[in-house]
């Protein structure tokens, strides 16, 4: 097989300024669009063009290692691996090698980059050996693990953290941005040579993604030694490394690369256990939950503590609202910012759905609907806005005999990693969560969503449903709502429309906020106050009420006899 090919596979820019066919980076045509009809989605035979344009992956679908050792195939990703291990000197020139080229390849992803001094984009992997003297096992590695065309956001955000730039960069979720970002990382942590102390820092905004960003960075860089043969040190902080950090049994000096979560990382930074002082890279994933009211001064005290002049920061999100920017204003060196699709849309693989539900119960009705009529197609996460409410569904469901589980915060970490991992491997067809894993979190198949409880903002509605339609995949999101959400559900309008589907007219008057909606929503204030999903069968509801009302009965026939005797 001709590595070449492969590797090259990516971005096909022809010199007469028309896209090639092998990128596939179709023509946009905004005229084709979704259709959305009062509470119902309709998918418009045409509007594959539409989806195309935006395809990160080329609509290819991505076989695992597994699925093809399941079907007795020989893996053609190992061969291409060993092939780039043993790649020569002679390269043929970058893909993308002018201005030209880049105006070309962007535009056939929507890409908006804006910043001074502006390197190229890449447009295969391959351009990272012409370029940058990338290290070839990385990239071997990189084609073990099926990457072998880059998606836009890696086209983009690669080169600039090889240049050392600071970077902000928007891409939809499941696009591809963890690679994005781990990959200059692991070649700079590289090029630093064994020199010891800490030189990568990600942070991440909860122990899911943490622990999933880590397992992504020992996969890229398996094998790689540096020199004297020390391999490279990753590590997650985890309770017990801190442990061991605060008291002394492992030392600082060894991690090249830590993953953490933001007050994991300070408590050990507090206690003088790790120094971040020499740190060269900083990364905040899900960079605009980092920096909300939650989460700013954790991030704030983790910036101060990074005090290497040369320190180069970047932020990763599906997301940038105005109060990123300022930040990125404040504490970035002349930043780039790289903007994929529409800040503010949905991936493009996901067909969106509204469903009306009229109350609380209705939604019941609607979940058991969806089961009777095949609509509910493991695997299935469903997101409730509150623990109360995802365990009294969990209950509901369980009693419904679903293979489900619930994940919220109250769960053990342990109980928490057992889910997820049976959720990836298929024993679990039905997760049941909040928000808590609405951000980040990578599970390849799954085919729907459900939102039981509108999300609080668009932004969360945009995380929550790129659980789906993720790597190339296509997925479905089904939001329902209640004559109680008619604030809350103007945000996830505006999304659907921003990604593409059409929206009924009365829809879109009614998606229309006033200044003080918004601020109303922004302040919460939309969250109506739901009624309990209940957790008790129809029988035991009726002996209860039955019960109730001989109590009630009883009471008042006192009251009348004391009434009579007074
Ligand atoms: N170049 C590539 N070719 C094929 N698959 C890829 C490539 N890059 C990433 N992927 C796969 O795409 C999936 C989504 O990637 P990733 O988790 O990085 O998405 P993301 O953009 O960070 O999403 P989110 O915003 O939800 O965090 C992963 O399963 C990843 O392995």
């Amino acid at each position: 097989m001709d590595i070449f090919q492969v590797l090259t596979r990516g971005a096909n820019v022809k010199k007469n300024g028309k896209l090639g066919a092998s990128g596939d980076f179709s023509k946009s045509n905004g005229s084709q669009r979704k259709q959305i009809q009062a509470g119902s989605t309709r998918k418009e035979d045409d509007n594959k063009q539409l989806t195309k344009e935006l395809d990160f992956f080329r609509n290819k679908k991505v076989v695992s290692k597994t699925e093809n050792a399941q079907a007795g195939k020989h893996d053609p990703a190992e061969d291409i691996a060993a092939e780039v291990s043993t790649l020569g000197d002679e390269m043929p020139p970058p893909k993308i090698s002018s201005a030209h080229d880049a105006v070309l390849l962007r535009k056939s992803y929507k890409g908006n980059v804006t910043g001074q001094d502006l390197p190229l984009p890449i447009g295969s992997f391959e351009d990272l050996i012409t370029r940058f003297q990338f290290d070839k096992r990385l990239l071997s590695n990189l084609i073990e693990s099926h990457f072998t065309e880059p998606t836009p956001i890696q086209c983009e955000a690669i080169p600039l953290a090889l240049e050392g730039r600071d970077v902000l960069a928007c891409a939809p979720t499941g696009s591809g941005k963890t690679v994005a970002f781990i990959l200059p990382l692991l070649q700079q942590i590289i090029s630093l040579g064994d020199k010891e102390g800490l030189k990568g820092l990600i942070i991440s905004p909860t122990k899911e993604l943490a622990n999933q960003i880590f397992v992504e960075c020992s996969k890229l860089s398996h094998k790689i030694y540096l020199a004297r043969k020390r391999p490279l040190n990753i590590a997650l902080l985890s309770k017990s490394l801190s442990a061991k950090l605060r008291n002394k049994v492992i030392s600082d000096k060894k991690y090249d690369l830590i993953i953490s979560t933001p007050l994991r990382l300070i408590d050990v930074v507090k206690n003088e256990a790790l120094d971040l002082s020499d740190v060269k890279h900083l990364i905040f994933d899900e960079a605009d939950k980092l920096f909300d009211s939650t989460f700013v001064e954790q991030a704030d005290s983790i910036l101060a503590s990074c005090q290497d002049s040369q320190l180069r920061k970047s932020m990763f999100s599906a997301t940038v609202p105005s109060s990123l920017e300022e930040v990125v204003n404040s504490i970035m060196l002349d930043p780039v910012r790289i903007i994929i699709g529409h800040k503010e849309a949905a991936n493009v693989n996901i067909e969106q759905k509204l469903v009306y539900c009229g109350n609380e119960e209705g939604k019941l009705v609607a979940i058991r609907q969806m089961i009777q009529e095949g609509g509910f197609k493991p695997p299935v996460i469903i997101f409730l806005e509150s623990i109360t409410r995802a365990k009294a569904l969990f209950h509901e469901l369980l009693y419904d005999n679903l293979n489900v589980d619930v994940i919220h915060a109250e769960r053990t970490q342990v109980q928490r990693n057992t889910i997820i991992e049976r959720f990836r491997t298929g024993e679990l067809w039905c997760l049941i969560c909040t928000d808590v894993l609405a951000r980040g979190v990578d599970f390849k198949g799954v085919n729907l969503v459900i939102n039981y409880d509108v999300p609080r903002s668009a932004q969360a509605y945009v995380h929550r449903i790129g659980r789906t339609g993720r790597g190339g995949r296509e997925g479905k999101a089904v939001t329902f709502y209640t004559k109680q959400d008619d604030m809350a559900i103007k945000p996830i309008i505006n999304v659907m429309r921003q990604s593409g589907f059409e929206i009924a007219e009365w829809m879109e008057k009614f998606a229309k906020m006033t200044k003080r909606e918004k601020e109303a929503l922004k302040k919460g204030k939309s969250r109506p106050e739901r009624k309990q999903i209940s957790t008790v069968p129809n029988v035991v509801k009726k002996k209860r009420r039955q019960r109730e009302q001989m109590v009630e009965a009883s009471k008042k026939r006192k009251e009348q006899d004391d009434e009579e005797r007074s």
